[in-house]
C-alpha cells in the first residue's frame, strides 16, 4: 500500500464536513461511455462506415480497394473467386460487413465463432458462409477442432484463381485448435487452462500455443501457398497490437519470442508435469521461427483494422458529452489484478487530495502509480490540466488486459475481480470522499471469464445499498468482500449478493458484442467540491 491509513484519515475529516450529494448518475454515465467505446470498434463502424473495404466496378474490371489510412491498396478481382475464413469473437460481424460490401463476388466461407454468437448476429439470408460455433468458456473443444480442420482443408484447396480473406479477432486461438500430432485436444486444452489460471500473460500463452499447433504462428499461411492473394483483416486484442500474436496469428510467421515456450512453462511450474506428447514437441520447437523463415511468403497482405486505442478515443469523446474532463491514461494496462486495483485506488485518492499535496509529493505519487499502470507520456500534464479545469468531474480512461491468478473455485473474470478489489480498498479506507468516485472495468467482447457478464462497477458507493441495512455491520461487509475475493467469486458477489441487497445495477451484462479490443477501464472522480489548481 503506497498510502498509509493515516494519510487517508487526515483528509477524510475535511470531506465529511461537506455535503457531497452528487446529482450525476455516475453508474449510468459510465455505462453509457463504455457502450459508446464498444460501438466504435464494432465491424459495422470499422468496415462499412469507415469505407475500409470497397468493391469498385470500372468498365469491365472489378477491383477491391482497401483503404487503411496509410495507403490505398487495389486488387484486381475481375476473374477471381473470393472466399473468407475467420476465427474469433468478432468475425461473424466482420463477415457480415464483408458480405454486404462484396455481394455475390464472395462465393464461400467458413467461420469458427463462440457458442451463442449467431444468436446475436446473423449473416445475409442467402449467405454462402458456413458458421461453426464452439469453444465453450473460451476453451477449445471438438466443434472448434472440426472447424479448424475444415478451415485448413479449405485453405489448402485454393488456387491462383482464388482470393482469400482471413478474418482474425481475439478469441481466435481457442476457436482454431489443431494440435501437432500426437497431442490430443484434451492435453492441449488442459495445458492452456493451467497456464491461464496460473496468471500467464496472453503473449506467453500464445507463444506456447504456437509451438504446439499445426496452423498457428503463420502455419495456416504456409498451406495457402497456391492462393492468388491472402488478405488478413485483424482486430487487435493484445497490448501494442503484436500482429504475430493476435489469435496466435495463423497467417503471420511468429518472430522469435522473448521467452521460449520451455522457459514459459518452467516459469509457471508446468514443464515437469507435461504429457509426453507435448514435451516432445516443446523440446523440438525451441526456435519457432526456424521452419518458416526459409520461405518468404509474397501473396499475403495484412491489415490492422481496429484496436483498443479507437475504443478509448470514443470513450474520451463521450465523456465530454457528460461534462467530464477525459484524461487518457494508457492502452497498455497489464499486470496482476491485485496490483492494478491498488494502483487505480491510489490514483483516485491522489487526485482527490492533490490540493493538500506539495507538487513534489503529487509527482512522486503519480510516478509510483505509473510503475503499475504504464501511463501514456502526456498523462501527467493531461491530469494537471484536468485538475485546473472547471468541470464537475474527471474521467480517467484506460484499456488493457490484467491477469488473475485463480486459486478459488468461484465464477468471475479479471474485470469483475478488479472492481471488487477496488471496492474493498475504498471500503477499507473508510473515507466519505471515496463515495465520489467509481471505477468501471469491462471486456469490450462482452465476456469476462467464465460467466455471462462483461464486467462491473466498483467503489464504496456500490455498498451504500446494503450499508443502510441494519443487519450488516462494518465487519460483516469486510468479511463478505474478503470471502468473495478469496474464492475468485466476483461474478456471484455482483449477481447474487449485491443484487439481493438492492445493488442490481453494478454488473454489466450485454452479451457478445461482436468485437474484441481488450478491456476498458473508466475511473470517474467527481471534483465539484475539490479545490482547483491555479
Ligand atoms: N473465477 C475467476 N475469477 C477471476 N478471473 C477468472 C476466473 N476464471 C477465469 N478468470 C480469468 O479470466 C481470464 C480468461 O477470460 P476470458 O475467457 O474472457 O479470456 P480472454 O483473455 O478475454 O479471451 P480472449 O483473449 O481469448 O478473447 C483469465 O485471465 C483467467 O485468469
Ligand atoms: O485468441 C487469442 O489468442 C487472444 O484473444 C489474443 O488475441
Amino acid at each position: 500500500m503506497l498510502f498509509k491509513h493515516k494519510f487517508l484519515k487526515r483528509f477524510s475529516l475535511f470531506y465529511r464536513c461537506v455535503n457531497r450529494k452528487s446529482e450525476v448518475n455516475m453508474e449510468e454515465t459510465l455505462k453509457r461511455i463504455f457502450n459508446k467505446s464498444v460501438d466504435s470498434v464494432k465491424p459495422v463502424e470499422l468496415i462499412s462506415k469507415n469505407k475500409f473495404v470497397n468493391l469498385i466496378h470500372a468498365g469491365n474490371k472489378c477491383l477491391i480497394e482497401i483503404n487503411d489510412s496509410k495507403s490505398l491498396n487495389k486488387y484486381d478481382v475481375t476473374k477471381k473467386k473470393i472466399h473468407v475464413v475467420g476465427f474469433g469473437k468478432g468475425v461473424l460481424a466482420l463477415a457480415l460487413e464483408l458480405e454486404c460490401v462484396l455481394e455475390e463476388k464472395l462465393i464461400s466461407g467458413i467461420l469458427s465463432v463462440p457458442i451463442g454468437a449467431s444468436k446475436m448476429i446473423s449473416l445475409k439470408e442467402n449467405s454462402n458462409i458456413k458458421i461453426i460455433e464452439g469453444a465453450v468458456d473460451n476453451l477449445p473443444d471438438e466443434k472448434s477442432l472440426n472447424a479448424a480442420k475444415e478451415i485448413k482443408e479449405k485453405v489448402q484447396s485454393l488456387t491462383d484463381d482464388d482470393i482469400l480473406f482471413v478474418l482474425i479477432t481475439g478469441g481466435g486461438s481457442a476457436l482454431l485448435p489443431l494440435p501437432i500430432e500426437p497431442i490430443s485436444l484434451n492435453e492441449k486444452s488442459t495445458l492452456i487452462k493451467n497456464l491461464s489460471r496460473a496468471g500467464a500473460t496472453i503473449n506467453e500463452i500464445n507463444t506456447v500455443r504456437i509451438a504446439i499447433s499445426q496452423v498457428k504462428g503463420g502455419k495456416l499461411l504456409q498451406t495457402a501457398k497456391k492462393t492468388h492473394k491472402i488478405i488478413s483483416l485483424i482486430i487487435s486484442d493484445i497490448v501494442d497490437d503484436p500482429l504475430d500474436l493476435i489469435a496466435s496469428s495463423p497467417t503471420i510467421p511468429y518472430k522469435k519470442p522473448i521467452n521460449t515456450p520451455k522457459e514459459i512453462l518452467e516459469k509457471y511450474n508446468l514443464f515437469n508435469s507435461l504429457p509426453k506428447s507435448i514435451l516432445k514437441i516443446i523440446e523440438k520447437n525451441g526456435n519457432i521461427q526456424q521452419d518458416l523463415s526459409s520461405e518468404p511468403i509474397v501473396n499475403s497482405d495484412v491489415f490492422l483494422i481496429g484496436n483498443n486505442r479507437i475504443a478509448i478515443e470514443a470513450a474520451m469523446k463521450e465523456a465530454k458529452h457528460f461534462n467530464l474532463f477525459p484524461v487518457f491514461l494508457s492502452s497498455a494496462v497489464q499486470g496482476n489484478v491485485a496490483d492494478v486495483s491498488q494502483a487505480f485506488f491510489e490514483l483516485a485518492v491522489t487526485v482527490q487530495h492533490f490540493s493538500s499535496l506539495s507538487q513534489k509529493e503529487f509527482q512522486e505519487r503519480i510516478a509510483k502509480i505509473s510503475l503499475i499502470l504504464s501511463p501514456h507520456s502526456n498523462f501527467f500534464n493531461d491530469l494537471v490540466a484536468a485538475l485546473k479545469a472547471d468541470l464537475p468531474g474527471i474521467c480517467i480512461i484506460s484499456g488493457g488486459e490484467t491477469t488473475v491468478t485463480v486459486t478459488g473455485d468461484g465464477l468471475g473474470g479479471r474485470n469483475q475481480e478488479l472492481t471488487l478489489r477496488f471496492t474493498r480498498l475504498c471500503h477499507d479506507a473508510n473515507t466519505q470522499s471515496l463515495n465520489d468516485l467509481l471505477l468501471l472495468s469491462a471486456g469490450t467482447d462482452g465476456v469476462d471469464g467464465n460467466n455471462d457478464a462483461a464486467g462491473a462497477l466498483g467503489g464504496s458507493r456500490i455498498l451504500s445499498d446494503f450499508i443502510k441495512d441494519d443487519m450488516k455491520s462494518e465487519t460483516n461487509i469486510t468479511r463478505v468482500l474478503n470471502d468473495f475475493i478469496s474464492r475468485n467469486d466476483s461474478y456471484n458477489f455482483y449477481k447474487n449478493f449485491l443484487k439481493n441487497h438492492g445493488g442490481d445495477r453494478y454488473q454489466i451484462i450485454i452479451g457478445h458484442t461482436g468485437t474484441n479490443v481488450m478491456d476498458v477501464h473508466l475511473l470517474m472522480i467527481m471534483t465539484s467540491q475539490m479545490e482547483k489548481l491555479s
